[in-house]
């Protein structure tokens, strides 16, 4: 790998403590960090370099999946770092980091490429561009990136701006905008799942499917986050974002051996033939919630406007479900259905594909009691795939009844999402982030939404903490003669288990 620079902003924060500290560190303990690897963390705290790599060194052993108990390991990891005070606005100091930077590279040999990873508020973002820029920091002898987090813009006009901003300082390129979902290992696996499994390759289209159901419940509230969330909700803070992006890399067909290029430009496709939503409609095809007071997990908790920070009055949406439609070739037809929440039943993001009922046929008096076809991609906290098919009930010889047939990876230590992200940036793979033709479709699609909520176009329904959601959740799938599959009792009557013969064996 390139000799790099790690240059973090906001070094002191949440994000660099909980996720990115933990993710270098295991990407050290792999061998994936590049030889020459040095680590600048900036904040406006006077920090020395030893209470930094202190706190970095505290991170680890509270938050790294590995535990961080080598001291030896430990300390050869943390003598990569080191801490400059830098205001972001304050040019002088990014003259003084870039001098700091030279004499390191210089020390190490190594050559000036650059990652400028931004933990920090999004107001940030182009005022630390354009003083990279200005400043001489992105040098011309080496690479630069920028690796920027959510969220992108705040509706469709200001991702715009903030996009042309950042581009007279990166290419696009050069830029590489996290979303955790992308590093989430099941959401690496679909394209391989897809390319690697002619069974599943010739089922992937409206032919074989009824629809697709892609859920990312949450059970927490919005916890100290109030400030930020209550002027985004759910649909900029999860749908927007993770949501959609969920349902491109379900709705791409990849052809083998695809490039990260081939990746990006059919997602733009799927994105592309998404049917637009005008604003009139979205009433009749997105549902918006908001937790009311209930229990989750046996304890009592708040609503939302009761929580600190939250105002009485608040109509923020904490509960999305949308209907889209994908008008190509492969997808026309099925619905896909999408929600979000917070304060719900369980924790659970998964993707649920319903297979259409076979042609009835006389003979087969007993096709009503059968139940469809299910396949199951469980992305977190547990991963795995589910197949539902149907069995003969061994009592009730005249009935079916659903086996299920599950594939749960038994590897504890899978890398976490941030180790995959950060790992493919400093490789330089952009597969795994999002283009901005993408964000932009995103948010383009979404604008209708925002509209509408702010406009009051569209109910809010309140729902019980601890519920899936309100009742017109469920009303949005009846319509199509549908209903939210795996919800509550997860419906496992047979169950094998991975390293098992899969086949129809449990009870038998
Ligand atoms: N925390 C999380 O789980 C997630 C966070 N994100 C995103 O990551 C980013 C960072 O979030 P998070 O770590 O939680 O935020 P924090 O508020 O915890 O940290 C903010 C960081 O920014 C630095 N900072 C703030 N103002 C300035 C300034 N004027 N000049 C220099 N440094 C400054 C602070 O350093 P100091 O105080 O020393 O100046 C601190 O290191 C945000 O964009 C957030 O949306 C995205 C997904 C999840
Ligand atoms: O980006 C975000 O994601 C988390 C949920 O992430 P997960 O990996 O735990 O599913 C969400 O809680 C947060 O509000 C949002 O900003």
């Amino acid at each position: 790998m390139d000799a790099t620079t790690f240059i973090l902003f906001g070094a002191t924060g949440d994000l660099a403590k909980r996720k990115i500290y933990p993710a270098l560190f295991n990407l050290f303990i792999d061998g994936k960090l590049p030889q020459a690897f040095s680590v600048f963390g900036l904040g406006r705290r006077e920090l020395t370099d030893e209470t930094f790599r202190a706190n970095v060194g505290q991170a680890l052993r509270s938050f790294s999946r590995r535990e961080a108990n080598d001291d030896e390991a430990v300390s050869r990891f943390l003598s990569a770092f080191s801490y400059s005070v830098l205001h972001i606005d304050r040019e002088d100091d990014y003259a003084n980091l870039l001098r700091l930077v030279e004499q390191r590279e210089a020390a190490l040999n190594a050559a000036p490429n650059r990652m400028f990873y931004l933990s920090v508020g999004p107001e940030f973002f182009t005022t630390i561009a354009a003083n990279v820029k200005s400043s001489g920091l992105g040098s011309a002898d080496g690479w630069k990136r920028l690796v920027i987090e959510k969220p992108f813009g705040h509706d469709l006009q200001s991702a715009r701006e903030l996009n042309e901003q950042l581009s007279r300082s990166f290419e696009e390129h050069e830029v590489f905008r996290i979303d955790h979902y992308l590093g989430k290992p099941m959401v690496q696996k679909l394209e391989i799942l897809q390319q690697a499994n002619p069974v599943l390759q010739a089922l992937w289209t409206n032919r074989h499917i009824a629809n697709v159901q892609i859920t990312a419940n949450e059970t927490v509230g919005v916890e100290e986050r109030a400030g930020y969330y209550d002027h985004v909700g759910a649909v900029r803070d999860m749908f927007q974002n993770h949501m959609l992006q969920l349902l491109m890399m379900l709705a791409i067909h990849l052809p083998n051996n695809s490039t990260s290029d081939d990746v990006r430009l059919r997602k733009k496709k799927v994105m592309e033939a998404v049917v637009p939503l005008p604003k009139e409609n979205v009433a009749l095809q997105v549902i918006r919630g908001q937790y009311a007071e209930g229990t989750i997990q046996g304890k009592p908790v708040v609503g939302y406007k009761s929580e600190p920070g939250i105002a009485e009055t608040s109509t923020n949406d904490t509960f999305i479900a949308a209907r889209l439609e994908i008008d190509d070739y492969f997808w026309r037809g099925v619905p896909f259905y999408i929600r979000t929440g917070k304060r719900m039943a369980e924790k659970s993001t998964r993707i649920v594909i319903e297979f259409k009922e076979p042609l009835k046929q006389p003979a087969l008096a007993l096709d009503d009691s059968k139940t469809p076809n299910l396949l199951v991609f469980e992305i977190s906290p547990n991963e795995g795939i589910t197949l539902q098919l149907n069995t003969r009930d061994p009592q009730q010889k005249d009935e079916f009844k659903p086996m299920h047939v599950n594939f749960h990876t038994s590897e504890q230590d899978v890398p976490e999402a941030y180790e995959n992200l950060i790992g493919d940036a400093l490789r330089g793979d952009p597969t795994f982030f999002s283009h901005w033709d993408e964000v932009e479709l995103a948010w383009k699609w979404v604008q209708p939404i925002l509209d509408a909520f702010a406009e009051n176009l569209v109910p809010l329904h309140s729902y019980a903490a601890g519920s899936y959601g309100p009742a017109a959740s469920d009303e949005l799938l009846a319509k199509d003669g549908y209903r939210w599959r795996f919800d509550a009792e997860p419906e496992q009557p047979n169950e094998t288990k991975a390293g098992e013969n899969y086949a129809y064996h449990a009870n038998h």
